[in-house]
Order: C-alpha cells, then sequence, then structure tokens
C-alpha cells in the first residue's frame, strides 16, 4: 500500500485502505454528549467549556493533568438511578469507581447508599457522614480490623464472600454484642461479555461462593444457624462495563431460583436481592449504554416474574453502579508536549500526564476518545496516540484517536469518561503526583481531591 508522508503522519485514506480504524468523525470539533458530562459545550472562541468554565481558564487555575468532574450531571443520574428504581429497591453508589467526602455529601443528598469496600473507603463515608445503616461492606479478604470496624460503626450490611469470612463475622458480631445483617455473595456462573479482569460471575475467580455443586445452598444453611448475623440476602455481581442485559437476567433468575431452595429448606424467605453494579457507559460513539430506566424496568420485571412462579414475595431489589453514575461525568485535561509524527504508522502525542492518572488502556485494552479543548482547528484528522510520561512503551491512554493535525506543544487535550476508575486506580509510578479532582457546578470550581506534591512524596519516604 502506498503511504503519503505526511509530516504529521498518516492521513485518514491512508489508514481507512488499511482498514484498521474506525473512519474519523465527520467534526473533529465535536464534543459528542453522549461521552461527555452533560454540561460541556464549545463557546463562539472555540474552547470547550464545562458548567460554563472554559477549560483554558480551569487549565490556568488548576494545572494539568487534572479530572474535572460535573457535578450537575453526577447529581442528575444519581437521581435517574433513583427515580428508575422507585421507592422498593435500593440504590447502592460503588465508592471503587470514585470516592471523596464531597461524592458522600452528593450521595447522602440524593438519598443513595454507598458500598464500600475497604477500610479506606469506610473511613471516607463515616468520615463525611454517611449514616451507617445506608453502608455496605464488601471485598473478598476483610480484615478483621475492617470487619470491627464495620460492625461497631453499624453498618446495613456486610456482604460476606467466603465461609471463612462469615465465621469472622459472626464472632466479631457475637464479641461486640451485636447482630450484623449479611448477605452472601454468590457467583452465578455467567459468562459476562466484558473483559476477562472485570468479569466477576464465572466461578474460578476470587469473589463470592459458587451456586454450582450446592455451596451457595451451603452458606445459607451455615449462616442462618450462626450467632452474630442475620442472613438478609443474596448478593450477584456480575462484572463491569456490561452492555448486554441477558448476564443481568440470567444471574436474576439464578439467585431467585436459590431463595426458592432457601424457602424449601429452611421455610424462611429471604428479604433482599442485590444484583450489584457493571452497567456499561460510552467511552466511544460505538458505545450504546442502557438508561437506568430500562435497566430498573427489565431487573424488576425479571425478578417479580420469577419470584411469582416460585411462589415466593419479590424481595427488595438493590443495584450498585459505579461507573454508570461518575464515569460520564469527569474528563481529564492534559497539556501535550511532545508530539513525534512517525510518517505512515501515526503521530505520537505525549501528555503531561499517562498510566499513573488511567491505568485502565494499559491494564484492560480500554478505549477513550480524546479532542482538543483548548481550540478549534479545521485541520484534517491525524491518526494519533495519546500517550503519557511514564517509563514504559505500554503507557497509553488513548490507543488510536483522530486529533487535528495541527496539534501542537501547549495545546490542551481532554479525555472524556474518565470519572470511574481512573482518579480512584490512580498511581505515583516513577514519583508522578495524583493529579487533583476539581468539581464543577454553574460557573463555580473548587477542588474535592487536592494535587499531590513532592512534599507528599518526600513525607512518606521516611529515610
Ligand atoms: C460488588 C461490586 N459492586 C459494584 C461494583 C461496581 O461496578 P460498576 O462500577 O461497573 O458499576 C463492583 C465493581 O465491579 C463490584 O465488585
Ligand atoms: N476497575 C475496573 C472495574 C472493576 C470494578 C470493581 N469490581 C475498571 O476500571 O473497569
Amino acid at each position: 500500500m502506498s503511504r503519503s508522508a505526511h509530516p504529521a503522519g498518516p492521513r485518514y485514506a491512508d489508514v481507512h485502505t488499511e482498514g484498521h480504524y474506525s473512519p474519523p468523525p465527520a467534526d473533529l470539533n465535536a464534543l459528542d454528549e453522549k461521552i461527555w458530562s452533560r454540561t460541556v459545550r464549545r463557546d463562539e472562541d472555540g474552547v470547550a467549556t464545562v458548567a460554563g468554565l472554559p477549560v483554558t481558564r480551569l487549565a490556568e487555575e488548576f494545572g494539568t493533568p487534572a479530572y474535572f468532574l460535573d457535578e450537575a450531571d453526577f447529581r442528575a443520574r444519581c437521581r435517574a438511578w433513583t427515580d428508575a428504581f422507585g421507592k422498593d429497591a435500593d440504590v447502592f453508589y460503588a465508592g471503587k469507581a470514585f470516592l471523596s467526602r464531597a461524592v458522600v455529601h452528593w450521595l447522602k443528598e440524593e438519598g443513595l447508599n454507598l458500598d464500600v469496600c475497604s477500610g479506606g473507603e469506610l473511613a471516607t463515608a463515616l468520615d463525611a457522614g454517611m449514616p451507617p445503616e445506608r453502608i455496605a461492606l464488601h471485598g473478598n479478604n476483610k480484615s478483621v480490623h475492617e470487619i470491627e470496624r464495620a460492625v461497631s460503626a453499624g453498618v446495613g450490611r456486610i456482604v460476606l464472600d467466603s465461609f471463612q469470612e462469615m465465621v469472622r463475622v459472626a464472632h466479631i458480631g457475637q464479641r461486640l454484642g451485636r447482630v450484623q445483617p449479611v448477605q452472601i455473595r454468590v457467583t452465578v456462573g455467567v459468562e459476562a461479555h466484558t473483559h476477562e479482569f472485570i468479569a466477576t460471575a464465572h466461578e474460578d475467580q476470587k469473589f463470592g461462593i459458587a451456586l454450582a455443586d450446592g455451596q451457595a445452598a451451603e452458606a445459607v444453611r451455615r449462616a442462618l444457624r450462626l450467632d452474630g448475623i442475620e442472613l438478609i440476602g443474596i448478593h450477584s455481581h456480575i462484572g463491569s462495563q456490561i452492555f448486554d442485559m441477558a448476564g443481568f437476567e440470567v444471574s436474576a433468575r439464578r439467585v431467585v431460583e436459590l431463595l426458592a431452595a432457601v424457602r424449601d429448606e429452611h421455610g424462611v424467605e429471604l428479604p433482599e436481592i442485590d444484583l450489584g453494579g457493571g452497567l456499561g457507559i460510552a467511552y466511544t460513539p460505538e458505545d450504546d449504554p442502557r438508561e437506568p430506566h430500562e435497566i430498573a424496568k427489565s431487573l424488576t420485571a425479571i425478578v417479580t416474574r420469577e419470584c411469582e412462579s416460585a411462589g415466593l414475595r419479590t424481595p427488595r431489589i438493590s443495584v450498585e453502579p459505579g461507573r454508570a453514575i461518575v464515569g460520564p461525568t469527569a474528563f481529564t485535561l492534559y497539556e501535550v508536549g511532545t508530539v513525534k509524527p512517525l510518517p505512515g504508522l501515526r503521530t505520537y502525542v505525549s501528555v503531561d500526564g499517562g498510566m499513573s492518572d488511567n491505568i485502565r488502556t494499559a491494564l484492560y485494552d480500554a478505549e477513550y476518545s480524546v479532542a482538543l479543548v483548548s481550540r478549534r482547528s479545521d485541520a484534517e484528522p491525524m491518526l494519533s496516540r495519546v500517550v503519557g510520561k511514564h517509563c514504559e512503551s505500554g503507557d497509553i491512554v488513548v490507543r488510536d484517536a483522530f486529533l487535528p493535525a495541527d496539534l501542537a506543544p501547549g495545546d490542551l487535550i481532554a479525555v472524556p469518561a474518565t470519572g470511574a476508575y481512573c482518579r480512584s486506580m490512580a498511581s505515583n509510578y516513577n514519583h508522578a503526583l495524583r493529579p487533583p479532582v476539581v468539581a464543577v457546578k454553574d460557573g463555580g470550581a473548587r477542588v474535592i481531591v487536592r494535587r499531590e506534591t513532592e512534599e507528599d512524596l518526600l513525607r512518606l519516604d521516611v529515610g
């Protein structure tokens, strides 16, 4: 194939002939509302704004790289979930996606509950005043200390992940003179269509107790006999970034089957089921996420139908969306440093962050979008790879994307849909300073998690 030696990398026509890439968007300046948070626009000068604030001003005030989180969008998504599921269900925001004290305040105000999976997340929730009865504690290896803190704080539920943990929690409950409400996390044997590392309902993995071979039924048997815990329900989480509802439906059906078996064996109707989180969001225009009301409708319908046919009272349903709430509400703003054209291949665009603020591309081959946001450009599309500044060739933020061919050092580019699992999975690799999270709302911006400093790093290093 002949390739034109474009100084800034290949032209669309070249790569398109190879057929490896989706075509570039018709307008590189467009900010697709499916991917960007709801208040993102481009102003008349071509600068992107969020909550009415130009990104150029935000970069000056807060520096780059930085995450900008659209508070109004976050709250709207919380409400969409609670409205969709209604009063007879509970929405637990999965704090692992991103948690800070400000987020806890928003959740409290919007009537959501909170799923935490570590002592650190629990401490953040309690410190910010989340009522303990609205907290659920997860984790496949909760420490004794974490369990003690949760039980003595009076968390609403602990989700038991193993037989050993069941005994641990029961003993701690007895020692502290409490009866801790618990659910049992089961693996339902569903192959969720997502990356292997984020699928959690097949049996060959660390989470949960398998329904297969009667393991889960045995767990229920033991839990019902133990003092110090009260079994209130069954929990299933099949994975993350899932679009196909079929996996959730199979999971709901199998959990209801277990409830029926428990009723038949023990004469007990467990009052709750939790179907976990895992709903996918749009990272690129090709992704087509389901809306909360569609999800609620289909999950509620399947649980109700299965319960009716088993002659069970419909249990109270809960769900644990993390990514679907916070993911689309934030973007990461970077400054372009080195631009390295490789004629006939692509152009490497280096930014001032990388795998330390977004590990998802390296870890899961995740796909992201990117746009030039500090100005409009009518230059032609240039096949680009957005890379970070770390000492790894796998330090890729956006593997394949089109940016305008006149992109230059000093331009600002933004990667949307980085609200979930980016700051929360950020690292200090190469002694990078983890970026701040800045909440923006109605023309105002405030830091909710500050940027790390070299002093922070040096303070940890005690010589
Ligand atoms: C038990 C549990 N609940 C909820 C979630 C949240 O998942 P997501 O952010 O995909 O909604 C996770 C993470 O996958 C999880 O492990
Ligand atoms: N951290 C993962 C998802 C795992 C969620 C927690 N069980 C991601 O970024 O997609």
